[in-house]
């Protein structure tokens, strides 16, 4: 089972050329090099220009490089897409997205760009009518990889506080789970906005990782610990899981269906979440 680490996703303006720089250096897994919300309507053309150039340069390592364009009905949107249809990047996140068409008219024009089979589309989830069409936007089609929750937008838009239990924002956050299961996507919270909150992103994390979340998105280099650490398999899982799957060998030698590991009942479906663990932890060995 193979598995693309995404326990941290950082986001940075594609206008800051330091940021662009300074990301190489970062561990976060994923790096979304942003044209849309944190870049200034006077800045996307540079914006554009710099990101593109940053990718092509490359110096980046393994890690997936996903641009956020802007949305298909901005002046910006289109020309985004055309120009890293062919980048080297492995994903375009398409912002604040509320239905299936508008994701295969992205998928047009990336076909008619030339773009390779291979690049990926993310979607945000950050509006109430994208919460609700969530499922028809998750199986829209095969470049869609991962839902990416946007709860700044949302927040404003469902007229929510910002607490520290997210209440306003739990059905959003399971309906984007539940999509993504259902479709075998990947799906990342949003982002915590207190850098001096330390104890609070620690609490979002953990709540993303028991909502289900494969990841956190973030918004500075300080908070990637926190999320890399929420979202790797902790050293008493693995070893769990590695009992599991000996035992589950031994058991199915034997012709047996189940079998009890530590007084715990293992059948098939605890098999399959152990080899998960196994593989993320390997992957986070690489
Ligand atoms: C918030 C910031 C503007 C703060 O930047 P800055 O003042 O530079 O912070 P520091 O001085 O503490 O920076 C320390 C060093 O880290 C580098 N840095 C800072 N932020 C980033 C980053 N995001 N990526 C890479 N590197 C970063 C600085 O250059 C410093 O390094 P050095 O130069 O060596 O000292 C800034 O953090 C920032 O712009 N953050 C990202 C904001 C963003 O992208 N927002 C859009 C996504 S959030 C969103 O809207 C999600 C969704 O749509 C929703 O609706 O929820
Ligand atoms: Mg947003």
């Amino acid at each position: 089972m193979s598995f693309q680490p995404r326990r941290s996703v950082l986001y940075m303006p594609g206008s800051n050329a330091r940021a662009l720089e300074k990301a190489k250096s970062l561990d976060a897994d994923v790096l979304i090099l942003d044209l849309e919300d944190a870049v200034a309507p006077g800045q996307k053309d540079v914006a554009r220009e710099q990101v593109l150039a940053a990718v092509t340069a490359g110096g980046y390592g393994k890690r997936e490089l996903v641009v956020r364009v802007n949305g298909f009905d901005t002046p910006w949107g289109r020309k985004d897409i055309e120009c890293f249809a062919k980048a080297p990047i492995q994903a375009l996140c398409l912002p604040k997205v509320e239905s299936a068409a508008e994701v295969l008219a992205v998928t047009q024009v990336l076909q008619q760009a030339g773009a390779p089979k291979d690049l990926a589309l993310w979607t945000m989830a950050e509006t109430p009518r994208g919460i609700l069409a969530i499922d028809e936007i998750a199986g829209a089609h095969p470049r869609m990889a991962a839902i990416v929750l946007g709860t700044s937008d949302l927040a404003k838009d469902l007229r929510v506080p910002h607490t520290p239990t997210r209440l306003g924002l739990l059905s959003s956050l399971g309906l984007c789970v539940l999509a993504a299961r259902a479709h075998g996507l990947d799906v990342l919270d949003g982002v915590h906005l207190d850098l001096e909150d330390d104890a609070g992103l620690e609490l979002a994390c953990q709540q993303g990782v028991e909502l289900g979340f494969d990841g956190k998105t973030l918004i500075h280099p300080r908070q990637i610990p926190a999320a890399n650490s929420a979202f790797s398999p902790t050293e008493a899982a693995i070893a769990r899981a590695q009992k599991v799957s000996a035992a589950w060998e031994q058991a199915q030698s034997e012709g047996k269906g189940v079998v009890l590991v530590d007084g715990k009942l293992v059948e098939a479906l605890h098999v399959e979440e152990a080899l998960r663990v196994l593989a993320i932890a390997d992957a986070m060995k690489a």
